[in-house]
Parts: C-alpha cells; structure tokens; sequence
C-alpha cells in the first residue's frame, strides 16, 4: 500500500472558504500537493497592488556585489507587514487559505516580468545545510492575465499553469520524503506578449514575524 505524506494544507471538498471569500479548487495534484484556486483575489484587489507596488519595482538584484542577474530577470518589491488595510485583509484571507498563522508569512512580494522577462527553475526553499525556519508553502497569486507566455512550469511534472487574473497556484515542500519537495521546482516562463504581475506569499516553518 502506497503512503501518502501529512500535508499542511487541510480541506474537505471543492472549496476553502475564508472568513471574507470563497475560493474553489479548479485542479489539484497530489505528491507534491499542487492546487489551482479561483477567486483568490478580486479583480479589484488585483488592479489596486499593482497600483500600489507599480512606483516601488527594483529590477531583481542577486548576492552582495548586487549584480543585476539573469536568473530572475523580472522587477519586484515587497510590501510592509500589513502596510494598508487591503494587505492586512488579503494577508489574513491568505493565512487561512494556506492554514498557517500570519506570523510565519514573509512580506507579501510583486513581481513584474515584461517582454521576455523570466524567472529561471528555483526551489522556494533553501538547499543549503543546517538552515533554520525554512520556507515550507508557496502561494502565486495572477493579477493579471497574459496574452502569451508567462506560464508558471514545473519541468520536473511536465506541468504548466497558466496565469489568469485573480487565480492563485498553491504548493507545499514539507514533506519528510527530499523527492517529493524536489518535484516542486518551479519557473516563470518568458513573457511572449503583453505583461505579467504575480503576488507571492512564501511561508516558513517557524514565526517570522514579531507579531
Ligand atoms: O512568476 C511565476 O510564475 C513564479 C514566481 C515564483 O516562482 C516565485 O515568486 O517564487
Ligand atoms: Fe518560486
């Protein structure tokens, strides 16, 4: 008989609703735990962070010398805990969804890929030794659709999601079998057409927050 591993995620039947929102589950996979969700955002919610974050972008920048890299050729920015009142409430909408306490979220990140923008295959979790509180969920939140490109892809799935406004991919890497978190790899695939703004909430293991 074939074990399936504990996951954090926690739901019975087609949908998650949260204190302000319902939120269907359009496809899942299992092993690693992979879910499409619909109606993460509002399509409001969605127009009003990129207003927000659209002064604040840094082109992406990697390590101490600061070189701007071509692993992630996208711009981002990170808002503050709970800067506004439609972060705090998208933070809680989010904590529940993701069934892990505020406190373990890192600061809600925007990126931005233009044109030929990507974000090459990672791992949402530190590879390093001896880490401590490491990542362990991942929410990518669409606010915008794309006209082409600008997939999310899981090379090692064979497995794409394409973005659409308001839609969210959800994935977990906390699993006690190593293969199962490596099947999380991930990538931004270029931007053929048009312009991609996603939202990511990463979680850790352990609080992160001093709140
Ligand atoms: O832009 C995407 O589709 C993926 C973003 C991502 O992998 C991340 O923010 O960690
Ligand atoms: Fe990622």
């Amino acid at each position: 008989m074939t074990m399936i591993e504990q996951t954090i995620f926690n739901s019975i039947g087609n949908k998650i609703i949260t204190k302000d929102r319902e939120i269907p589950i359009v496809a899942r996979m299992d092993e690693p735990l992979i879910l499409i969700l619909d109606n993460v955002l509002s399509h409001s919610e969605c127009d009003a962070l990129i207003d927000l974050a659209n002064n604040r972008m840094k082109r992406a920048k990697i390590g101490k010398s600061h070189i701007v890299s071509n692993f992630r050729t996208s711009s981002n920015m990170f808002f503050e805990e709970s800067e506004n009142e439609m972060v705090q409430k998208i933070e809680t909408r989010i904590s529940e969804l993701m069934n892990i306490p505020i406190s373990h979220a890192e600061p809600l990140q925007i990126l931005h890929y233009k044109v030929g923008e990507q974000y090459h295959p990672h791992f949402d979790y530190f590879t390093s030794e001896n880490v401590v509180n490491n990542r362990i969920s991942t929410l990518v939140m669409y606010l915008n659709d794309v006209e082409k490109g600008g997939e999310t892809h899981f090379p090692s799935l064979r497995f794409s999601v394409t973005p659409k406004k308001g839609c969210a991919v959800y994935f977990e890497y906390f699993y006690n079998d190593k293969c199962l978190n490596e099947l999380t790899l991930h990538e931004g695939k270029p931007v053929e057409i048009g312009g991609k703004w996603v939202a990511t909430q990463w979680m850790r293991r352990q609080r992160y927050r001093n709140v």
